[in-house]
């Protein structure tokens, strides 16, 4: 796999970073949990492929122990708030001037620098902060977050795994590590640059949720169909609008034109009606195999069922009957193979690790009887 042979330090942290160790372990790296002790249940739902070590970091010994294992390891990944690392003695300074080939990479929401930076917040701020949340949402409606996808996921663990391949493709030249300052709110704004750089387009000149691509228009929305289900329609150029029509059994000479604005919420009554005369399936049946742009919305748990993404393996199985999207983009010669077992229990391979990582069996027992480590291999064979 593309990332075989690489090593990464994962802190545990919330949704974020767990989603970049996840891209990472799937692609291949070897991701390395680090979670606190005294903690019963993993908060990351995203740990397919990792091993966990359950290191007390508030202990000068888990400090030791955590800098011992950056020694030996190409990436550490923290999700900490601003400074957090630094007053543990584990900030980029110390690990890199003992290991300067250590990419240290930080995913934040606010950044390392700037009057927020030590601010407490989540994926909704951080997407306020990037101008992205004032766009979301239907006309006479406030603006909503689409779930936390923008700014923790695309913006902050999406981006964080791109910056850590960059800085590893640049070691392979200059032998060097490197800081990686991932801030959310920036990731998220950089995920959107088009909205800022098509605005000389006109797209976004009307307020929120009427312009064409925010659900102002009614060949970009979404519509319910007599079953209650619903169905995506995407039909900008002319040449699909045409299609839609056609597929929708409406006279195009009685319609006003696609782009007459005013006319909007007119033609959106109209495709309400008509969607609703027939099931999501009918529609499909309809719409399949033109260029309409009209598609199913399809919930979670048929999203992998549906011919389409299974004839292509779009998700997945894993040895439980989970089922989850397969990790994305198949790269045809090294593509990723995401681990199948079960998730790590908290301190599952602390014993091993550290072992492997060089501290013999009466350090590791004295650290466990001092609380410094957590072992759980016995518990996670329950
Ligand atoms: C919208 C998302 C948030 C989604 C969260 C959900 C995924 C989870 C929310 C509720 C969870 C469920 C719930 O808890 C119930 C169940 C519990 C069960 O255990 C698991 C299943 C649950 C169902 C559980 C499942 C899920 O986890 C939930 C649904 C987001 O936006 S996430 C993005 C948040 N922002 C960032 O990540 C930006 C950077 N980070 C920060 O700004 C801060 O970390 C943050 C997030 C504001 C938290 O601040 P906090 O004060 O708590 O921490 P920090 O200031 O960062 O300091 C960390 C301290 O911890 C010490 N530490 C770290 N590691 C260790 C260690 N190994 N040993 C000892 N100590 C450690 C560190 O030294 C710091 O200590 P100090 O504070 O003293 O410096």
């Amino acid at each position: 796999m593309a990332l075989a042979g690489v090593r990464v330090i994962e802190l545990a942290g919330l949704a974020p970073a767990p989603f970049c160790g996840m891209i990472l372990s799937d692609f291949g790296a070897r991701v390395i949990r680090v979670d606190r002790t005294k903690v019963s249940m993993a908060m990351d739902s995203q740990a397919r492929g990792k091993q966990s070590v359950a290191l007390n970091l508030k202990s000068p010994q888990g400090v030791a122990v955590l800098k011992k294992l950056c020694l030996q390891s190409d990436v550490v990944l923290e999700p900490f708030r601003k400074g957090v690392m630094e007053k543990l003695g584990l900030g980029p300074e110390e690990l890199l001037k003992a290991n300067p080939r250590l990419i240290y990479a930080r995913l934040t929401g606010y950044g390392q620098s700037g009057s927020y930076a030590k601010a407490a917040g989540h994926d909704i701020n951080y997407l306020a902060m990037s101008g992205l949340l004032s766009m979301l949402g239907r006309s006479s409606e406030k603006p909503y977050a689409p779930l936390n996808l923008v700014a923790d996921f695309a913006g902050g663990g999406l981006m964080c795994a791109l910056g850590i391949v960059l800085a590893l493709l640049e070691r392979s030249k200059s032998g060097q590590g490197q800081i990686i300052d991932a801030s959310m709110v920036e990731g998220a704004a950089y995920v959107g640059s088009f909205m800022w750089k098509s605005r000389s387009l006109g797209l976004w000149n009307r307020p929120r949720g009427e312009n064409m691509l925010d659900s102002g228009a009614p060949f970009y929305d979404t519509y319910q169909t007599s079953d209650g289900k619903h169905v995506a329609v995407g039909a900008i150029e002319p040449q699909f609008y045409d299609q839609l029509i056609k597929g929708l059994g409406l006279d195009a000479s009685s319609l006003s034109p696609q782009m007459s604005t005013s006319d909007w919420p007119k033609l959106r009554r109209t495709f309400t009606q008509v969607f609703a005369q027939k099931t999501q399936a009918e529609w499909s049946k309809i719409f399949d195999g033109t260029d309409a742009c009209v598609t199913p919305v399809l919930p979670l748990d048929e999203a992998g069922s549906h011919p389409h993404n299974r004839e292509r393996g779009s998700f997945m199985m894993d040895a439980h009957g989970e089922v989850s999207p397969r990790p994305a983009p198949v790269l045809s010669r090294t593509p990723a193979r995401p681990c199948l077992s079960r998730d790590p229990v908290i301190g599952e391979h602390t014993r091993s690790v550290l072992e492997e990582y060089g501290f013999d069996p009466a350090q590791i027992e004295q650290m466990l009887s001092a609380g410094v480590v957590e072992c759980n291999e016995a518990k996670a064979r329950l």
